[in-house]
């Protein structure tokens, strides 16, 4: 249930705000593949003040600058799969889990072109990865693997919880929306930040060393954090005013 804002006269506007849905192949016997959004990821957006606008993938330039003509921000979703490691420089390690090229073709272009606008972007866990690619960044294919004494990031408890806490860099864009100190966040994840791309700044690590959120100094709101705040809204309302930063960001963009 999408919560009525409460205001005292005209509410705020709603900025529109592009989200990139999941995409299923066909199920055995059936001819259809499917696209898939948590509801979370849209109930969020409601929740912090923005409108949610799904965004089918395109291979067409000229849709992809269409969408961003209609939307005042980009979120940029999770999703159980992982970013060919060509796309940063490297070939499959062991442990480099399965792909959904289409999906990051499509969101690469999509986030490309919103940053060149200065557009405000939200990754989340995949989409934080994504971020730190497209900037110029790496990845740890695999923290198991690849980390030292890494702790374990993939809970197997509800995600609605928390599985352990990260550190916020004060002056950060995350410290503006979640505040300063520790906060206790879920995990879905078994890759990672490596190398931080181009005026990326880390504004969050785990006390193993992951890289927790990421954010660029060169756009006005480029954020990306690995956790999934919006499956947490309800236990740890904190982690809404990654979203509220986010709406308040967009609204800013096209007023
Ligand atoms: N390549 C990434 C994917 C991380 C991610 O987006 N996980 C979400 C899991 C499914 C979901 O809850 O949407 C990795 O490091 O595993």
């Amino acid at each position: 249930m999408t919560h009525p804002m409460r205001h005292h006269g005209q509410p705020p506007r709603r900025p529109n705000i592009g989200i990139t849905p999941d995409w299923s192949e066909a199920a055995p016997g059936t001819s259809f593949a499917r696209y898939e959004l948590k509801v979370s990821y849209a109930e969020a957006v409601l929740r912090a003040g923005g409108l949610p606008f799904v965004l089918p993938y395109t291979d067409d330039p000229t849709c992809v600058e269409a969408y961003l003509d209609r939307v005042s921000g980009v979120l940029i979703t999770g999703g159980a799969f992982d970013i060919p490691p060509e796309a940063y420089g490297e070939t499959a390690r062991e442990g480099m889990g399965a792909m959904k090229e289409g999906r990051t073709t499509f969101e690469t272009a999509l986030m490309r072109a919103a940053l060149k606008r200065n557009m405000p972007v939200l990754g989340i866990c995949g989409g934080m990865q994504l971020l730190n690619v497209v900037l110029g960044g790496t990845l740890y294919q695999d923290i198991g693997r690849e980390m030292q004494e890494v702790r374990e990031h993939e809970q197997k408890h509800d995600r609605t919880q928390p599985q352990h806490p990260v550190d916020v860099r004060d002056n950060s864009l995350l410290a503006e929306a979640v505040g300063r100190g520790q906060l206790m966040v879920n995990s879905t994840h078994h890759q990672a930040v490596k190398k931080l791309g181009n005026q990326v700044v880390s504004s969050a690590v785990s006390p193993d060393g992951v890289v927790e959120a990421i954010e660029s100094t060169a756009h006005a709101f480029a954020l990306g954090v690995q956790w999934h705040p919006e499956y947490m809204l309800n236990n740890l309302p904190v982690h809404a005013g990654i979203y509220k930063v986010f709406i308040h960001k967009a609204r800013d963009y096209r007023r």
